[in-house]
């Protein structure tokens, strides 16, 4: 899929973009590829929701986007930085600085309570502990609503403010760009829009752009934005998307292998 990031108008947005992907593969082996000449800019401030089947390749995407794996061939850009020119600890450099993650897998560290949890980014990034980096914890807490929650241990919270503490984890060095895979996989609906309210709203009042991985109609209509993924490609986007609008895209991408709907122009911006 042509991106504007190839123009040269587009390669200027791109340069002011949170991320740009362009033409990126990523292949495993000898296998088709998981990742298939995947372009997609996304703008500083927005919401964005990857959807597809399961082994469309979204958490390769997220992957490659945010500077876990190499692409096989294509570029990716974090705020105008190729990640193709950083070497392995530039590369972890940015990930701790300006990235953020919420991933299922990813959780918690069981030896640390809450408040440590919260402030371990910042501890990688060098920063000494003590009283400005606590309030800066329980700043993050209370943004989620679990102040009361920080000289607690992980396995005492449930996994819906697990996830939250994930999120004010993620939040606590004001990434660029915070990328989620389904952080609300294991959750009820009403702790679910709960986890997604706080991703809406580092959005709104921080302007961070958030890559939101998921499954759920319902999820992705908190985004801004939804991109679909089929065997590896960009099939189709809908802007402001609404849970029936994604039903029907996930269900026509179901049934017509590569052909594309109406709605599948252009991904990029
Ligand atoms: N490390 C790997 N080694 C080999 N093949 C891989 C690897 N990671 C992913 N794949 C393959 O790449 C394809 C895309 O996988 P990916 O995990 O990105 O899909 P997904 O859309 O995130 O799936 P799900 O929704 O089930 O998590 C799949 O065919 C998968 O088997």
């Amino acid at each position: 899929m042509t991106t504007t990031a190839v123009t040269e108008n587009g390669a200027a947005r791109a340069l002011d973009a949170a991320l740009t992907l362009d033409g990126v593969t990523r292949t495993y082996g000898k296998g088709a590829p998981a990742l298939d000449r995947v372009s997609l800019t996304v703008p500083r401030g927005r919401f964005l929701a990857v959807m597809g089947r399961s082994g469309s390749g979204k958490s390769t995407l997220l992957r490659c986007a945010a500077g876990l794996e190499r692409p096989t061939t294509g570029t990716v850009r974090i705020g105008g930085t190729d990640l193709a020119t950083l070497k392995a600890t530039g590369l972890t450099r940015l990930r701790r600085d300006r990235i953020g993650f919420v991933f299922q897998s990813l959780n918690l560290v069981s030896a640390l309570d809450v408040r440590e949890n919260v402030t371990l980014p910042l501890l990688l990034a060098g920063a000494r502990g003590g009283r400005a980096l606590d309030a800066l914890a329980l700043a993050g807490l209370a943004a989620v609503g679990l102040a009361d929650r920080a000289g607690d241990m992980p396995e005492n919270l449930s996994g819906g403010q697990r996830q939250r503490v994930a999120i004010a984890r993620a939040l606590v060095n004001e990434p660029e760009v915070v990328f989620a895979d389904e952080p609300t996989a294991a959750l009820d609906p009403v702790t679910a829009a709960g986890v997604l309210a706080l991703l809406r709203r580092a959005v709104d009042e921080r302007g961070t752009t958030v890559v939101l991985v998921t499954h759920d109609p319902v999820a992705a209509a908190w985004t801004d934005e939804a991109v679909f993924l089929d065997g590896g490609r960009l099939v189709g986007r809908l802007d402001r998307p609404e849970e029936t609008g994604v039903r029907e895209m996930l269900g026509a991408r179901a049934g017509d292998g590569h052909r594309r709907t109406a709605s599948s122009p252009a991904v990029a911006r």
